[in-house]
């Protein structure tokens, strides 16, 4: 569904970014990004979305290359940032049906998921309201709806559960397990590291630009241990192998 392979995306004038990050996502993944503040996840994100280019490697969904066929290539998933910035002089309805249109998505489809979803997340009495009203949640709800409408086979999600209610984020990992179950593939990044745990099959630790461990949850989450401790463990061991003058920003 998704490979990356050998990303590397450093900011101008700077080492910061990505190095040499390669990660591979099957149909029926629901993947967890995992690493500290400023490891490098959203700009793998990024990257894989489009938004932002990259010096090397290469990036795929469904065997479609990035540089080769954007168009084709950004067809296939959903992207939805920490932050979406949405057209807030749109009402929530005229907003879902905009991004029904880009995707060709036809009247009865995208009836039935602006009702499901919609009724899922509480949000259908205000879809006719302007976004400028919405509250942070509301908006975050309506970014995750115009996801879901075009029912793309591969959901991109940066920190998806930041803002939401305890409700809407039990209805959304309901949803992600459902859409996944169904043969779709969910990456997401996330420091809830206890939803990762319990929620995904497939788990990728990044530290510093740099991909420290990646694959089966159960593999890598042994029994009788947490992902949490897993995870400082593996930060911790791959400090070590590094040169000394590193600071230590983990
Ligand atoms: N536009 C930019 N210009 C320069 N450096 C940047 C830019 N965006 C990110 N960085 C740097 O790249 C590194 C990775 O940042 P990134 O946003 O990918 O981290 P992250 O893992 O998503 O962090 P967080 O969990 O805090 O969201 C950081 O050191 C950050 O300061």
């Amino acid at each position: 569904m998704l490979k990356i392979d050998h990303l590397t995306k450093h900011y101008k004038g700077s080492s910061k970014g990505v190095t040499d990050l390669s990660l591979h996502i099957a149909p029926g993944d629901l993947y967890a990004f995992i690493g500290h503040n400023g490891a490098g996840k959203t700009t793998t994100l990024k990257c894989v979305a489009g938004i932002q280019g990259f010096d090397a490697g290469t990036i795929e969904i469904g065997g479609i290359d990035i540089r080769k066929d954007p168009l084709a290539y950004k067809r296939q998933f959903a992207y939805i940032p920490d932050n979406p910035d949405l057209y807030e002089y749109l009402t929530g309805i005229q907003y879902l049906n905009f991004t029904a249109d880009v995707f060709g998505v036809g009247a009865g489809e995208r009836e039935e998921r602006i009702r499901k979803y919609g009724e899922a997340f509480e949000i259908t009495a205000s879809l006719g309201d302007l976004i400028s009203t919405y509250s942070h949640g509301m908006k975050q709800k309506l970014a995750l709806l115009s996801a879901l409408v075009h029912q793309p086979k591969l959901l991109i999600l940066d920190e998806p559960f930041v803002g939401l209610d305890p409700k809407a984020a039990v209805i959304l990992k309901d949803i992600m397990r459902s859409i996944c179950a169904e043969g779709g593939s969910i990456f997401f990044s996330t420091h809830v590291l206890d939803v990762a745990e319990k929620l995904c099959n497939k788990v990728a630790m990044i530290k510093e630009g740099t991909l420290i461990a990646s694959g089966d949850m159960q593999a890598i989450v042994k029994q009788g241990q947490s992902l949490e401790s897993i995870f400082m463990e593996v930060v911790e061991d791959a400090k070590t192998d590094e040169n000394t003058d590193q600071t230590g920003t983990m």
